[in-house]
């Protein structure tokens, strides 16, 4: 894995983790071995425990699903443990994934392996405005660590062209991506990002809580007073 000399910091990548005929095997599978939810836009299927869209965290309910056979070679070895949580997604041309960080509290590390096309993944920080589009080449698997873990979002815009630096116009075509996630130990993150980080945005709202409770307690003093004067 080598970083990428740019901001935001933290993205790494390695080119070719896999051989283009390993590819066209899992294209394979994916498209004619996997079923696939009967709807639009971009799909999901997941492995280890199951991803929530309620609250973007680990769906409790749904026990730990084995890794299937495919998988298993295409699982990161770098973090010295198995991920807990992989999502094999499809994106047809057009389909992208709104600009987000991934849970802080739930997840630690997050891996994204791209198959098929390639596509422009944006970071953004929130606080410069600064954009940074990497090209998500096929075979790649990327890292993010550090800022592009914590502090810009990523997304994909739902287009169904990227243009590429020197003017051309690339058509999107099927991109697949797997994407690793390792549970955060303890459940809380402590970077402090009260824009991105949802560990800071609950303690945030419960010292509002107390503030506010406070604020009730000073009241009910002052009513006090104010029958004490009358
Ligand atoms: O498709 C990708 O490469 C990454 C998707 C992503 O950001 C996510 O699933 O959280
Ligand atoms: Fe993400």
């Amino acid at each position: 894995m080598e970083e990428l000399p740019l901001l935001p910091s933290g993205i790494l990548m390695q080119t070719d983790f896999i051989t283009p005929e390993h590819e066209v095997k899992l294209l394979h599978i994916f498209q004619h071995e996997l079923e696939w939810p009967a709807r639009s836009g971009r799909l999901s299927l997941h492995y280890g425990y199951t991803f929530s869209y309620k609250t973007f965290g680990i769906d409790e309910d749904i026990p730990f699903k084995p890794f299937p056979d495919w998988l298993v070679p295409l699982l990161p070895t770098t973090e010295g443990r198995p991920p807990d949580q992989v999502c094999l997604q499809q994106y047809a041309p057009g389909t992208g994934i709104p600009p987000h960080v991934d849970t802080h509290s739930t997840y630690d590390q997050l891996y994204a392996l791209s198959l098929g096309a390639p596509v422009f993944m944006q970071f953004r920080d929130g606080v410069s405005g600064e954009r940074t589009d990497v090209d998500l080449v096929p075979r790649s698997m990327l890292q993010m660590s550090g800022d592009s873990r914590l502090h810009w979002t990523h997304g994909i815009k739902s287009r169904k062209t990227d243009t590429l630096p020197d003017g051309t116009v690339r058509l999107r075509k099927d991109r697949w991506s797997i994407t690793y996630r390792w549970l955060r130990e303890g459940g809380e993150c402590e970077c402090g990002d009260e824009k991105l980080c949802d560990t800071a945005q609950r303690r945030k709202g419960v010292e509002r809580e107390y503030r506010w409770k406070q604020y009730e307690e000073d009241a009910k003093k002052d009513e006090t007073k104010t029958v004490t004067v009358m």
